[in-house]
C-alpha cells in the first residue's frame, strides 16, 4: 500500500489537480500535514476519513477559502492559487453540505445563478442593459431548465427551495454546480440525508459526471457513506489527523488494515 505518494495512473500525465505537500494549521491544531495527491482528468477521487480528519479543510484549500501554510497546487499543469470568487471561471465548482440554495429564488433561478461566474461580467452588463447580457441570460435559463429535466426534477422548476423535498434540493444544488461547465467538481457529502433509493440514483449520476458534455470532468468526493465512495471512485485517499494514511483503488483501501484501524479508533472515541 502506498502512503503519501501521489496517485499514479495511465492518466497521471493529464493530471487535472495536483496537490504537493499541503499543510494547514489552525493555531496549535494541524488540520493538514504534508498532503500530496493527484486528481487525473476524467477520474472520480474520493476523500475519506474519520471526523476531524481534515476533509473539509482540504476542500477549503482547493476552493481558496483557506491558504495553506505549506505546499503547492497545480491545475491542468499550471500553478493554482484559487480565489473563491473566480473559481467557476477557472473551471472549478463545489456543492456544499448545507446546499446553500437561495431561499427566495426558484429552483430554476438558483440553477441559472450558477452560470453567472463563467461569463466576464454579466451582472454589470445587465445593469448597463447590454444586449449580450440578455442573450446570455436567456441561454443560461435554457441550460438550467435542461439540467433540471435531465435530473428528472423539471416539475419543480418554479418551486422555492423551502418547498422542495430534500433529495430534489440536492439535485438542484448539483445542477447549479454543473451549469458553469466545470472541469473539476467537488462534492461535499452528497449522500448525507438521502435514503437508499436516492443514494442509488446519486451513484448513477456521479458515475456519469466524468463523461459530461464536451469536457472531461474530474470529480472529488468527500463522503462518509463507505458503500457509495467505494462504488463510484477510481481512487481514494484516506485522511486521519490531517495526514494521508492510505491511498489507492477502492479494493486496496478496503484491504488496508491501517484504514480499518483509523475508523475503529474513531468509533471508540465517539
Ligand atoms: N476554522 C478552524 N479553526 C480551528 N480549527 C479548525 C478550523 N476548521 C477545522 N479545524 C480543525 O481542523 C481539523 C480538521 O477539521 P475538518 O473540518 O477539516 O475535518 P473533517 O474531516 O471535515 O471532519 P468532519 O468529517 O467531521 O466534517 C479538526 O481538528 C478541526 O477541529
Amino acid at each position: 500500500m502506498q502512503i503519501q505518494t501521489p496517485f499514479r495512473t495511465d492518466a497521471a500525465d493529464t493530471s487535472r489537480l495536483e496537490l504537493t505537500g499541503i499543510g494547514v494549521r489552525f493555531g496549535g491544531i494541524v488540520a493538514l500535514d504534508d498532503v500530496s495527491l493527484q486528481v487525473p482528468a476524467g477520474s472520480v477521487v474520493g476523500i475519506m476519513g474519520p471526523n476531524g480528519a481534515g476533509k473539509t479543510t482540504l476542500f477549503n484549500v482547493i476552493c481558496g477559502f483557506i491558504r495553506p501554510g505549506d505546499g503547492s497546487m497545480s491545475f491542468d499543469g499550471r500553478p493554482f492559487a484559487p480565489v473563491p470568487q473566480r473559481l467557476s471561471a477557472r473551471g472549478v465548482s463545489r456543492t456544499l453540505q448545507g446546499l446553500g440554495l437561495f431561499a427566495g429564488l426558484t429552483a430554476l433561478d438558483n440553477v441559472t445563478a450558477g452560470a453567472s461566474g463563467r461569463h466576464r461580467s454579466p451582472f454589470a452588463a445587465g445593469l448597463l442593459g447590454l444586449p449580450f447580457a440578455a442573450r446570455s441570460n436567456r441561454q443560461a435559463v435554457g441550460e438550467a431548465s435542461a439540467l433540471l429535466d435531465e435530473f428528472g426534477i423539471g416539475s419543480y422548476a418554479h418551486a422555492l427551495p423551502p418547498a422542495l423535498p430534500y433529495p430534489v434540493a440536492k439535485k438542484v444544488a448539483l445542477a447549479r454546480a454543473l451549469i458553469s461547465d466545470p472541469t473539476l467538481i467537488l462534492l461535499d457529502e452528497p449522500a448525507g440525508g438521502l435514503d437508499q433509493a436516492d443514494i442509488d440514483d446519486l451513484r448513477e449520476l456521479i458515475r456519469a459526471l466524468p463523461q459530461r458534455a464536451d469536457s472531461v470532468v474530474s470529480v472529488m468526493l468527500v463522503e462518509h457513506n463507505v458503500d457509495l465512495i467505494m462504488s463510484v471512485c477510481d481512487h481514494i485517499a484516506v485522511l486521519d489527523f490531517g495526514r494521508v494514511i492510505s491511498q489507492g483503488t477502492p479494493d486496496e483501501i478496503k484491504a488496508d488494515p491501517v484504514v480499518a484501524q483509523a475508523y475503529l479508533g474513531d468509533r471508540e472515541a465517539s
